[in-house]
């Protein structure tokens, strides 16, 4: 049997001696275990006469609660020493500067189209949306573009495999008219019984498809679309909305308008509409910016609307164009490639 009288101390060494809380368990073991040192002295009490195993039995008693006090006091020396360990690892310096959250921030794109949607929303327009996959039908047909139209070329247009509920050619949209045809078709239906047809406002901005990828066009860009049909809305009306439309968008009066004759066969009369910074003799380069016209008859007769009682104009407008002019930016391509060194500059 080891002597009693080394015991506190050899435990408290070997308890010192545990570099973690397993090394601790071990040592522990040695002293307390079913097997340790202070367990076979307990057992060993049962063969001694009561008068020694009174003295024997308090002394090992003394001697264990010294041996579990030194053990729990390395327990907590060594928990202690993990929590140290843990707040050096995990502590931050909260006097460090901070790193900056950086935001992120509209597209100059979606800027555009945000702008367009509050100018033409001010003056009561509605803004409408629709499927960018379309059909033959209100991609092309509903707007007077005859079936051998060059527009209607797989050199031109996505056409995309399936056909629609009546056999025809699924496409994806080359312009955003579609949505303005699906519009005036459910306005003229939702108002059928109203004696005069409330005025259809609309404008219809949107992703458009086009088979052309170069340096100034890129197979997915943005138009906006805007329709006015009333019971007399003239092209002057269309002049002047559209004139006041440029101006407060580039923010300027001083910039100048002009309506040159072109052709759609959606409109009658068509024009190409230009602008120029500058006021009169100031005037700068003519730029191309939107087409318009008066709305083809036969385009309100595929809207179920009576050309006779009803007219009106339409207009349409890249928004990447619209972009460029505002921003001064001169390569399309910059749009697309999510340069953030481009991106930035638009916070
Ligand atoms: C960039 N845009 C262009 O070169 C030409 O856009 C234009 C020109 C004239 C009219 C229209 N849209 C339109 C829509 C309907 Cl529902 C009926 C008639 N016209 C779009």
């Amino acid at each position: 049997m080891v002597s009693l009288d080394h015991i506190v101390e050899d435990a408290k060494r070997d308890f010192l001696g545990a570099a973690d809380s397993a090394a601790l368990e071990d040592a522990k073991a040695k002293y307390l275990g079913k097997s340790g040192v202070l367990t076979e002295r307990l057992k060993a009490l049962g063969g001694m006469s009561p008068d020694e195993r009174k003295s024997a039995g308090a002394q090992i008693n003394q001697i264990k609660t010294q041996v579990e006090a030194a053990l729990q006091e390395r327990r907590q020396a060594l928990a202690d020493a993990v929590l140290l360990q843990r707040l050096a690892a995990e502590s931050i310096d909260v006097s460090l500067p901070g790193r900056g959250q950086a935001v992120g921030s509209l597209h100059p794109v979606m800027r555009t189209w945000e702008r367009v949607e509050e100018i033409f929303r001010s003056i009561g327009f509605d803004v409408a949306d629709g499927p960018e996959i379309e059909t033959d039908w209100f991609n092309f047909t509903a707007l007077n573009s005859p079936e051998n139209h060059p527009a209607r070329s797989m050199q031109d247009t996505f056409y995309i495999d399936g056909k629609d509920s009546n056999g025809k050619p699924l496409l994806l949209r080359t312009h955003t008219s579609p949505i303005q045809v699906r519009y005036a078709s459910e306005h003229v239906k939702k108002y059928a019984h109203a004696d005069v047809m409330p005025p259809i406002k609309v404008i219809a901005p949107g992703r458009t498809y086009r088979v052309d990828s170069d340096a100034t066009h890129s197979p997915m860009f943005h138009q906006v679309e805007g329709l006015w049909i009333a019971e007399s809305v003239s092209f002057a009306d269309l002049k002047g909305v559209y004139t006041d439309f440029l101006r407060t968008f580039f923010e300027t009066n001083e910039l100048q308008v002009r309506f040159r004759p072109s052709y759609f066969p959606f409109t009658e009369p068509s024009a190409e509409i230009d602008m120029a910074f500058g006021g009169g003799k100031l005037a700068g380069r003519w730029l191309e910016i939107s087409g318009a016209g008066q709305v083809h008859p036969n385009v309100l007769r595929n809207m179920g609307i009576d050309p006779e009682r009803y007219t009106g104009f339409a207009f349409g407008s890249g928004l990447e164009r619209l972009t460029m002019l505002r921003y001064g930016i001169d390569d399309l391509r910059l749009f697309f490639e999510n340069d953030l060194r481009f991106l930035a500059q638009f916070p």
